[in-house]
């Protein structure tokens, strides 16, 4: 996994313990669940919004920081889950290895 998401998944867990007044990540998880997924769909229509008026004005400074808040939010629900964004990357190279562009792994899969 990239260095950063991976260090950030470590801030996100360690957030867990912390007091939800001086975290906005411990606010989320004491918020709960659907307080999450709200934002992540928030974060989405966002992005999507963002993804529109970047093609028509060709300036994508807006999409990227959307996106960053959509990848952001979708860690923070991997994390209430108990879940770990490595697990996403995994199968994301086991798709991209069955679709035959990892020689390596197209091999391993036939045996
Ligand atoms: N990457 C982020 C990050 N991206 C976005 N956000 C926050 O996500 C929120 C989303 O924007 P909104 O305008 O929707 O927020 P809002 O209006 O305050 O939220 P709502 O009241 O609508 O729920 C903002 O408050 C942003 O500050 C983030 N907050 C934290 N991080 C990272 O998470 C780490 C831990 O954060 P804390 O828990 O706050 O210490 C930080 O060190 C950062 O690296």
């Amino acid at each position: 996994m990239s260095d950063i998401l991976s260090q950030l998944f470590q801030v996100l867990e360690s957030r867990k313990g912390a007091d939800p007044d001086s975290s906005y990540v411990a606010s989320l998880y004491a918020k709960g669940l659907n307080k999450i997924l709200e934002k992540v769909g928030e974060e989405a229509v966002e992005t999507i919004l963002a993804a529109r008026d970047a093609e028509v004005s060709g300036d994508s400074q807006a999409l990227i920081s959307e996106t960053a808040d959509l990848w952001f939010h979708s860690l923070v629900m991997l994390a209430k889950l108990g879940e770990h964004p490595d697990k996403v990357l995994a199968e994301l190279e086991r798709r991209f290895g069955l679709s035959g562009h990892d020689e390596k792994a197209s091999r391993s899969h036939k045996h």
